[in-house]
């Protein structure tokens, strides 16, 4: 698979000396850590902002990245999932602002426009004492209302780089000829394929005389593709020996048939009732179709993907955040950078085809020094898929226990709940054919579906959301 050989191996990989392999600082005072952030060379202020954020001491990757970028050299910052990596890369770029303050000072890209959104969060949690501005630029919000924003000329732009584009093409006044420091977070992601064009294009709007910073849990290979982000005489900063998942997060796997994946999913879903679950899926209609085969089940599922607006995907995101849902179901949109500190179990409905998206998907949980688990669905067609996360990962994982007899009592009312969900599903795509009315709900599986409303009373559907077998009440 392109994407394994695109891979730094673990041997490959800068360890620090002396660093243990898999652990890292949290600021939880569990690990040996002694430094502070002004040992670093953190200025007073913002160390003041990280003790407000509860920041007792540096991560293992703040401790490695943020001194060498105070120094002014080039950061590739390679860490594990929910170690800190944002705080790493905004720490010294706050630093710089503070010491030479001017607008546009930074751009940070992001392949998602909810990360966008969250380390823009962060940037102003950090610099609120400082009054930076900074300003999000993704794709599936109005142009006009961001060229608004974009002419107030913010300190730190966070963009996704196809709507950046087009601002850049577009926006009469805007551009990027004052940029200091350039941030690619999630980097293999977008020095990937996907970005190319976008890539190459922003690269050559912005100076060469500028510091770059690359941050991801997994990083490419490919020479040419780093040297594509025109890094000068970097430093890496890797905190650990191979691609790891952190010790707090118990993975497992679960061996099942193909056809059964619902019943085991709504098994489990009932036997850790009271957590909060993600569960991937691998395409958008799948994400959407569980969620509303299990919200037919009384669990209140909410999808998070693709094809949804960008207000549709804030709102799901932001019930799942204020723990008013707790199961999302998403597709790889979600995989990479959230943090979202309370999810206690991923779950990978389908396997992804790209394993080091299996690293981005179970670090969804366990962070920060937090535990968690995963449960990863291998059905007969996905044993290779498989083995080769568990070469990745360099373990072999435990299967989840089940017992199949109860699974199976579940076939007819899941089966039930698949019929609904599959006529819903079409009533969706009729609905979404039609000339929009309101606000065009038709993302949303919150509101009782015709389909539904015409089973009440009568299907199995609602007998299950009145009890049934839910140990968990309301999710
Ligand atoms: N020094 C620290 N002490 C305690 N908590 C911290 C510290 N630094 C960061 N955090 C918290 O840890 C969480 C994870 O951080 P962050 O999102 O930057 O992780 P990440 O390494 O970028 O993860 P991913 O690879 O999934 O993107 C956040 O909630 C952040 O506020």
């Amino acid at each position: 698979m392109a994407d394994e050989q695109e891979s730094v191996k673990p041997d490959e990989v800068d360890s620090s000396e002396g660093e243990e392999e898999n652990s890292h600082g949290n600021g939880d005072g569990n690990e040996e850590v002694t430094k502070t952030f002004k040992d670093l060379g953190v200025t007073e202020v913002l160390c003041d902002a990280c003790d407000q954020l509860g920041w007792k001491s540096p991560t293992k990757i703040q401790i490695e990245a943020i001194p060498v970028a105070l120094q002014g050299k080039d950061v590739i910052g390679l860490a594990e999932t929910g170690s800190g990596k944002t705080g790493a890369f905004a720490l010294p770029i706050l630093q710089s602002l503070l010491a030479s303050p001017q607008r546009l000072h930074t751009l940070v890209l992001t392949p998602t426009r909810e990360l966008a959104f969250q380390i823009s969060e962060q940037f102003e949690a950090l610099g609120s004492s400082i009054g930076v501005k900074c300003a999000v630029i993704v794709g599936g919000i109005d142009m006009m209302s961001q060229s608004l924003v974009l002419a107030k000329k913010p300190h730190i732009v966070i963009a996704t780089p196809g709507r950046l584009i087009d601002h850049l093409e577009n926006t009469k006044g805007f551009g990027l000829r004052a940029v200091k420091f350039l941030v690619m977070d999630e980097a293999d992601r977008i020095l990937n394929m996907d970005f190319e064009t976008e890539v190459d294009k922003i690269l050559k709007v912005i100076p060469r005389e500028r510091r770059t910073f690359l941050f991801s849990a997994t990083m490419t290979k490919k020479v040419q593709k780093l040297q594509r982000a025109a890094l000068k005489d970097p430093v890496k900063c890797a905190v650990s020996t191979k691609y790891t998942t952190v010790d707090k997060l118990q993975q497992y796997y679960i061996f099942i048939p193909s056809k059964y994946k619902d019943c085991y999913l709504v098994s489990i879903l009932n036997e850790l009732a009271g957590n909060s679950f993600m569960i991937f899926c691998g395409t958008c209609s799948g994400a959407q179709r569980v969620a509303l085969l299990l919200r037919n089940l009384g669990i209140t599922a909410i999808p998070l993907h693709g094809q949804m607006s960008q207000n549709k995907r804030l709102g799901a995101l932001n019930k799942f955040k204020s723990k008013s849902r707790s199961v999302l179901l998403a597709t790889d949109v979600a995989s990479r950078g959230l943090d979202i500190p309370h999810v206690d179990c991923v779950i990978n409905y389908d396997i992804p085809t790209h394993s080091k998206d299996y690293i981005h998907r179970v670090g969804r949980t366990a962070r920060a020094g937090r535990s968690g688990k995963s449960i990863t669905f291998v059905t007969q067609y996905d044993v290779e898929l498989f083995q080769r996360i568990e070469t990745l990962i360099g373990k072999k994982l435990p299967a989840f226990p089940t017992q199949e007899e109860e699974v199976m009592m579940l076939v007819e009312r899941v089966s039930e709940a698949q019929r609904f969900a599959k006529l819903e599903m079409k009533e969706q795509g009729e609905k979404r054919k039609r000339p929009k009315r309101g606000d065009g709900d038709e993302d949303d599986t919150e509101q009782a579906s015709g389909v539904r409303k015409k089973v009440k009373g009568g299907g199995g559907a609602v007998r299950m959301r009145g009890g049934g077998a839910w140990r968990g009440g309301r999710r």
